[in-house]
């Protein structure tokens, strides 16, 4: 699994980067990130890329709402003592944030499957664990509320989410379909689907050529980016639906099924723990895909806070600490 040290550091808002900038397994990046500047209390991050195209429209409402001083940090407003627009109208109407609503409630919502380690995990008493629902209690801890996890499906995520939580975490995954219906923040895992088998099977399903033939049975799991892939791109193979993704492994363990393929991150996970399932190359998995949190639709000030706290997370040592029990 590889850790995205900043998505784009250069370029335009809007700018499509020209690739994540990476380090290797949980690396700590050093502090030579540019500075961003700060705009009317806002730091306009470059980094934030093409991603935030989907929400330029938002924050240029939220540039004509904080004022035109934030476009030019040497321009008029930039200094306080210039007498200059900006500072006035950032004190203007206040747009309403679900980052009010949390305080107002004392409390973030919290969507997660709780079957998907090492991001999330519910045992069978009902206690959460994982490297997002640490991140999502730090989250809250810097909110200064407490934060209630929802238990959440991935056939039911979005929904669940839209009508009962402030932000999913749990390895969700980034997709267009999901960037449809609500916002993202900054991804902070890079990883892609790649194959899980018993050790002995791993140079038999090395490629979906070698994987998608009859005979062959690969387990899946219902509702997320696992089952798309299934899908999309087994046709031979016959794909053997099972419900429960923490006994999913079970299945081949047991030899009921042949392979799962899923993300490398849990492969990885998986294979540690259960010394018979070998991980197949899960540093060059079949697809590109990263995490993030899913947040609200439209909400650009929940999404920037979000952003600044996991960029700092990021670098200032807290992301490895709960990371790095999970992931040795
Ligand atoms: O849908 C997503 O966002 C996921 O990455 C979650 C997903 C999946 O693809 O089904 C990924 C791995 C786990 O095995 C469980 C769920």
């Amino acid at each position: 699994m590889r850790v995205v040290a900043a998505v784009a550091r250069s370029g335009a808002i809007g700018e499509r980067p020209t690739g994540p900038i990476l380090v290797d397994e949980w690396a700590r990046d050093s502090d030579s990130l540019p500075r961003e500047p700060q705009c009317c209390g806002i730091a306009w991050r470059a980094r934030m890329g093409w991603r935030t195209a989907a929400s330029s429209a938002a924050l240029a409402a939220l540039t004509a709402l904080f004022g035109a001083g934030c476009a030019d940090s040497n321009g008029p407003g930039a200094n306080p003592e210039s007498g200059g627009t900006a500072r006035e109208s950032s004190t203007g109407p206040a747009m309403r944030s679900t980052m009010d609503d949390i305080a107002e409630r004392g409390e973030l919502r919290v969507c997660s499957t709780g079957d998907y380690r090492p991001f999330t995990y519910r045992d069978a008493n009902g206690a959460w664990s994982g490297i997002d629902i640490d991140m999502a209690r730090d989250l809250a801890a810097e909110l200064g509320v407490r934060a209630t996890i929802v238990a959440t499906t991935w056939e039911s995520l979005s929904a669940d989410f839209a009508q009962r939580c402030d932000i999913a975490a749990g390895g969700v995954s980034v997709t267009l379909k999901r960037a449809k219906e609500a916002f993202f923040s900054d991804a902070y895992v890079v990883d892609g689907k790649t194959p899980i088998t018993r050790c002995e099977n791993a140079a038999r399903f090395r490629t979906l050529e070698q994987i998608d033939r009859p005979g062959v049975r690969a387990v899946v799991n219902p509702g997320g980016t696992n089952e798309k892939f299934a899908r999309e791109r087994l046709h031979r193979a016959e794909i053997v639906p099972h419900p429960d993704n923490n006994t999913i492994f079970d299945e081949i363990r047991s030899g009921r099924a042949d392979l799962m393929i899923t993300d490398g991150a849990e492969t990885k996970w998986q294979a540690r723990r259960h010394p018979e399932l070998c991980a197949v190359h899960p540093d060059q998995p079949f697809t590109f895909s990263e995490k993030a949190y899913l947040l609200p639709r439209g909400d650009v000030v929940f999404q920037q806070f979000v952003n600044e706290w996991l960029h700092l997370r990021k670098h200032d040592g807290t992301y490895d600490r709960i990371a790095r029990p999970w992931i040795g």
